[in-house]
């Protein structure tokens, strides 16, 4: 049973753009940041033509260094690329200088999406070396968030950028880690719908009704953490090694079509450059199959990534 790459899979954009299904996700190990070089060229070699990542990954300077040893060598050109960067909470008031930050690691002069990383705001506090810090927390460990600050500046503030006609860094806006009643607010007090809402969905959350209401309000789900992220417990899950099994594709292509199956685009990571190439077979599920995978989250929901900060975000509990 052969089957298509899911590298060569694209959606539409509401902005008349168009993003690649698939996505190399970069948020590497802490221990593990050099390494992202080498996993992007493997990447791009594979096929992958959409990087994702973010200010806050500092994986962006190794990125770059990518980015300009293909471009030097010419196996890629700017332009055949989709990257998406995000503006991290600590810079929810100044998004801009967050863009340039992130242009400058990577090395180019636009990137094709940037999302609000999260619908909070943080204190911005620097540490002994004068370097903003990620994830400030108080005396009790809790997170500094700024009094009184408004989590829709910060996508207010990206719209503004957007729609300048001279100001090019960016080809579309978006958000992440917003849930339904985040996105009702955006849509009476802004103007341009998001392209993207870039969340946690994989079959032990399948945000089933959050993926009907963007897909009903023209913006694209993007699944982050589809493996489980860390050590990617995903693959363990009985209904994803039996898929792989019926169609011939390892558990990692079960869970990478699982989203694109459903008209979502999907970001696996990995520093594995065996892994990288394998994770793109895409098999096109039927309905039995996607309500199979949906039914594992709605007997046994789990969210990984559910950081400290998160518990005044409907859906979050902040606990992990
Ligand atoms: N917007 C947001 O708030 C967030 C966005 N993201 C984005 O989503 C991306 C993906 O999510 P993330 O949480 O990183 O993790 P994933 O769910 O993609 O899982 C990554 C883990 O799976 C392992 N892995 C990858 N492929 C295979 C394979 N074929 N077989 C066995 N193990 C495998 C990797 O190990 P190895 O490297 O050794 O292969 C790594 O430990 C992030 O990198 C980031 O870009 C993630 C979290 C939050
Ligand atoms: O994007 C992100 O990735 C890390 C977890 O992998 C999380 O803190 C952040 O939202």
């Amino acid at each position: 049973m052969t089957h298509p790459t899911s590298t060569e899979i694209y959606f539409n954009l509401n902005n008349g753009t168009r993003i690649p299904a698939i996505g190399l996700g970069t948020a590497s190990p802490k221990d593990r940041y050099p390494e992202t070089k080498e996993a992007v060229k493997a990447a791009i070699r594979a096929g992958y033509r959409h990087i994702d990542t973010a200010y806050f990954y500092k994986t962006e300077p190794y990125i770059g260094q990518a980015l300009k040893e293909l471009f030097e060598s010419a196996e890629i050109k700017r332009e055949e690329l989709f990257i998406t960067t995000k503006v991290w909470p600590t810079f929810w008031n100044n998004p801009s200088d967050s863009i340039d930050q992130s242009l400058k690691d990577l090395g180019i002069d636009y990137v094709d999406l940037v999302l609000q990383h999260w619908p909070v705001c943080f204190q911005k506090v620097e540490n002994s070396q004068g370097n903003i810090i990620g994830l400030p927390r108080d005396k009790d460990g809790n997170a500094l968030f700024e009094k009184d600050a408004d989590w829709l500046f910060t996508y207010k503030a990206l719209e503004k950028i957007y729609l300048d006609p001279k100001d090019n860094r960016v080809r579309a806006i978006g958000v992440s880690n917003y849930p339904i009643e985040y996105l009702e607010r955006l849509f009476k007090e802004c103007k341009v719908t998001p392209a993207i809402n870039q969340v946690e969905v994989h079959p032990h959350l399948p945000q089933l009704e959050l993926n009907k209401f963007c897909h009903d309000h023209a913006i694209l789900l993007t699944a982050y953490s589809p493996l489980g992220s860390d050590g990617a417990p995903n693959l363990k899950i009985k209904s994803v090694q039996d898929l792989a099994k019926k169609y011939k594709v390892e558990p990692a292509d079960i869970l990478t079509s699982y989203h694109i199956s459903k008209g979502n685009v999907v970001l696996p990571r990995s520093l594995n450059p065996k892994r990288i190439a394998a994770n793109v077979s895409f098999a096109k599920l039927t309905d039995d199959d996607l309500s199979k995978l949906d039914q594992v989250g709605i007997d046994e929901p789990n969210r990984f990534i559910d950081e400290f900060f998160t518990s005044e975000i409907p859906g979050f509990t902040g606990t992990k």
